[in-house]
């Protein structure tokens, strides 16, 4: 939050003495919408003011937007105390978090989805009464264990992982968690491992696929992926926002212009319906028509 150097004012806490003399105390950019008239307070009051009104300003940073260009609607936007409460909502299994806090140790472990993200993974997969499930990308198994779940007896998911390390914790945790009959584990690259499942005869049989690996193979995976889900089955793809670096014009490095590639052309991309949501890192949910 930026602030600036400026007089109390009025606004921030009415009930104040006045006084002869002002106090100058920061006030952030954003509470200049609050500004009304100066006022000259004491200098108890003035402390108790900025208190008051550094909390409200709090407050009123999770909105981002609320003027015409979004339609007056109250847009807003994830500060870390509403993300602490967001969690605080979110059901997460016994196993997941004691993969999540092993994880926490590892190389990487930036990488995994978050709880809230798994879970949505799991929702859309319930939504869809998905049986055949694709991931690529499977690095430890978080949100693949989190698909497996919720799975019924005699689903599938293909897990497509290229690091044999990664594997192994997943593979303990398929068994910790009870799903290891469920998930097909295919070590390689993802890209083989896809083409191979269409030269098999496998086309249109998958209801539900995640995307989570190699950024600039974002495109290839999903033509390959289109082909193996079924007409109004899923794909999701993460980290469609790169840390927010896709809508930074003066970041231009190869993976964010790729991902912005693929994000545009999948906007004009009539062979599904799109949704773009601001969960995690960004994810895109994809459903073929
Ligand atoms: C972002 S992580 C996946 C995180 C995982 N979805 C989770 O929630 O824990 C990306 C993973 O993709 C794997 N990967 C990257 N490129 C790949 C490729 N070409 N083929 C298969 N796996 C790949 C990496 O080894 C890494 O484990």
């Amino acid at each position: 939050m930026s602030m600036r150097w400026g007089v109390v004012h009025r606004w921030a806490n009415p009930l104040m003495t006045l006084r002869s003399t002002s106090y100058f105390l920061p006030v952030p950019q954003s509470a200049r919408v609050f500004v009304s008239r100066p006022i000259y307070y004491n200098t108890k009051a003035l402390k108790s003011a900025a208190n008051t009104e550094l909390k409200s300003v709090a407050n009123t940073d999770t909105i981002i937007a609320t003027d015409e260009n979004y339609g007056r609607k109250e847009v807003i936007s994830v500060n870390p105390r509403l993300y602490e409460y967001l969690l605080a909502n979110v059901r997460e299994p016994q196993i997941l978090r004691e993969l999540r806090e092993e994880t926490a140790t590892m190389r990487g472990s930036q990488m995994q989805v978050s709880p809230d993200q798994a879970q949505l993974l799991a929702m859309l997969v319930q939504i869809l009464g998905a049986e055949r499930c694709i991931e690529v990308g499977v690095y430890t198994g978080y949100s693949s264990v989190a698909v497996a779940l919720v799975l019924p007896e005699g689903g599938q998911l293909v897990a497509c992982e290229r690091d044999a390390k990664s594997l192994e914790v997943a593979q303990r945790y398929y068994d910790r968690a009870g799903v290891s009959k469920k998930v097909r584990v295919k070590f390689g690259l993802a890209a083989d491992t896809l083409k191979t499942m269409i030269q098999n005869g496998e086309g249109s049989s998958y209801d539900f696929a995640f995307v989570d690996a190699e950024k600039k193979m974002y495109q290839d995976y999903f033509e390959l992926l289109l082909q193996l889900v079924r007409v109004g089955g899923v794909i999701v793809i993460d980290n469609v926002l790169w840390h927010g670096r896709v809508a930074d014009p003066l970041v231009n490095d190869s993976k964010t212009i790729s991902i912005r590639n693929f994000n545009k052309k999948l906007t004009e991309d009539e062979r599904v319906s799109i949704s773009m949501i601001p969960v995690g890192d960004g994810m895109t949910i994809c459903r073929k028509r």
